[in-house]
């Protein structure tokens, strides 16, 4: 008796099945690659980010702080609510500062939960490895409570590990702020001067005129040939952490689709 899979209408849906399960792999892996192009091309040049991750505006506060302080200095950057932040963009930034606040058991506060589980589950993704992040310089400064004990800044640190994890180069230590009974302003302080520091130190390396990578201020915006490359450049990143299934699973049903092809 013939099989089921004989018959010729079985057999044309299978082959349609075997070629869009085909293509679709094949998009995923280009975008996979189109990743570590992205990954290991040392030409993006965007301007410097202060990301802020607050709730009750203590952060948000200091953030605007630094950022009035770069600007002062000559160095704009921009500054950036976590929350409205799209963490596939970190890739392609060349120096990003981060205040982050730390609230109920560890966590980060309710609206940049989005942007500390998309880090979270990039460092656990094995296809992403540890140069997601490599053309990314970065610096964290928590805000948080030591009566938290271990807690205290939880976030901050858990930040600069994962950056850290993938690829990112830490520029500055990480600053701790204590807002019950630390020396929270002068403790920032501090920190900015480090970052401020860094970034004077990348001027002088650079030349008055040079290409700073790191996103240092140049009075002319970017050019129409960067904004087309970035253009070109966006990776949609959603699947990389976590979503789309392994690649040993993938090769394994392409092998089975093939099977049922040639029975
Ligand atoms: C309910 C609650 C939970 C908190 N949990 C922590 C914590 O686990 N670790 C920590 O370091 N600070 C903790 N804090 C302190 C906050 O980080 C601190 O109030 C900070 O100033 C909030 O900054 P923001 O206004 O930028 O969100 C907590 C504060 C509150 C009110």
């Amino acid at each position: 008796m013939p099989s089921a899979l004989s018959s010729f209408p079985a057999r044309v849906t299978l082959l349609a099945l075997f070629s869009a399960t085909t293509f679709y792999f094949l998009y995923k892996s280009r975008r996979l690659r189109h990743l570590k192009t992205l990954t290991l091309s040392s030409k993006h040049t965007t301007r410097g980010k202060i990301l802020f991750v607050s709730q009750t505006g203590t952060s948000k506060n200091l953030a605007q702080r630094l950022h009035n302080l770069l600007a002062s200095n000559g160095v704009v950057f921009d500054l950036v609510d976590a929350q409205s932040y799209e963490p596939e963009d970190l890739p392609k930034e060349t120096i990003v500062l981060i205040v982050a606040s730390t609230w109920e058991d560890g966590n980060p506060p309710s609206g940049a939960r989005f942007f500390a589980t998309w880090l979270a589950e990039s460092v656990k993704d094995f296809r992403v490895g540890a140069l997601l992040l490599k053309g990314c310089r970065f610096g964290v400064f928590g805000v948080g409570s030591r009566a938290y004990g271990e807690r205290f800044n939880a976030v901050a640190k858990g930040f600069v590990k994962q950056i850290r994890d993938l690829g990112g180069s830490e520029v500055v230590p990480l600053g701790e702020g204590d807002v019950d009974g630390g020396e929270l302003d002068l403790d920032f302080e501090k920190w900015c001067e480090k970052v401020v520091g860094f970034l004077k130190g990348k001027v002088l390396e650079n030349g008055a005129n040079g290409n700073l990578e790191c996103g240092v201020y140049d009075s002319e915006e970017e050019s129409e040939g960067e904004s087309d490359l970035e253009e070109e450049e966006i990776v949609d990143l959603e699947d990389i952490a976590g979503k789309v299934p392994p690649r040993k699973k993938t090769a394994a049903q392409l092998r089975v689709m093939l099977q049922l092809v040639l029975l």
